[in-house]
């Protein structure tokens, strides 16, 4: 007998309480309401640039590491990561075992003006809609946990929507699939899904497999300037930090600190150039 995953646990959590919601609020309806939502923000223009980015995450809990901060209001802590010259911000939806919701996002919307990440375990339509229903410009994608045809299906949905897939990846087979997809926004993430072990090799490993023309985002584990200096010469335009940033006494600060750093842009012949 197989042993779920944690991203299998996560992912059926997530799935039962998908369906509480869409029987209160069936999809056709939140389809209606985006008639009202604001405009897109888009990430892409910021991430694209030649010096790092950040996009600092709100996140109050996890399952490798347990309580990390209470956030009693994520406007304050977005407003800081804001003031830090974040180039977007990653709220956390998933309430289980990350402690967050969609009124963090909402609320962190009506509060900020940089572009918003919608961080869950995307696996419906119905999420993606909701997402920008609830003022996301941008939405996770795990191919981890998604077959080929529901990872073409929502990337088409995110992007019909107007708004950016983060496409994430932890190995080399994800990666080619990110790739094969068109994904412009392509996450290497150093946690390990099944041991949620952090490998800060991860994305040194997997960088020279995305083409030059995308956008790469190193996801997890980031400490410090350090480790995004080190991130940004093996190609890294942006880092996306969560408990570094929620436990620092000046997240603004931190912020700062890791961003404009140089970033390493690979040649299509070898190795790659500073830009
Ligand atoms: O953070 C976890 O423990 C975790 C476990 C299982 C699936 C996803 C998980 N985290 C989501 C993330 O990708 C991180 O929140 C994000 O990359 C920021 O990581 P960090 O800076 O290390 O908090």
């Amino acid at each position: 007998m197989s042993v779920p995953s944690v991203l299998d646990d996560i992912v059926a959590g997530v799935r039962e309480d998908l369906a509480a919601r869409e029987a209160r609020t069936p999809l056709r309806e939140l389809r209606a309401a985006l008639a009202d939502a604001d405009a897109v923000r888009d990430p892409l223009p910021h991430l694209r640039a030649s010096t790092t980015s950040v996009i600092a995450e709100v996140k109050r809990r996890s399952p490798s590491k347990g309580h990390l901060a209470d956030i009693p209001d994520p406007t304050t802590l977005a407003a800081a990561y804001a003031a830090g010259g974040a180039a977007a911000i990653s709220v956390l939806t998933e309430q289980r075992r990350f402690g967050g919701s969609l009124d963090d996002l909402r609320a962190v919307r009506a509060a900020v003006d940089v572009p918003l990440l919608r961080k869950d375990f995307v696996v419906a339509d119905y999420q993606v809609v909701e997402a920008r229903a609830a003022g996301a410009d941008l939405v996770l994608l795990i191919v981890a946990a998604l077959d080929d045809a529901s990872l073409r299906r929502l990337h088409d949905l995110v992007g019909e929507l107007g708004m950016t897939a983060l496409v994430e990846v932890h190995d080399e087979a994800e990666t080619e699939r990110a790739v094969a997809l068109g994904a412009e926004l392509v996450g290497v993430n150093a946690r390990n899904l099944k041991t949620l072990d952090v490998d800060a090799g991860t994305f040194g490993r997997l960088a020279p497999l995305v083409p030059a023309d995308r956008v790469l985002v190193a996801e997890s584990g980031v400490t410090g300037p350090d480790d995004v200096a080190r991130f940004a010469a093996e190609g890294a335009r942006a880092v996306l930090v969560g408990e570094a940033l929620v436990r620092d006494g000046d997240p603004a600060a931190a912020v700062r600190a890791m961003t404009g750093l140089p970033v390493r842009t690979p040649s299509p012949t070898a190795g790659g150039t500073l830009a």
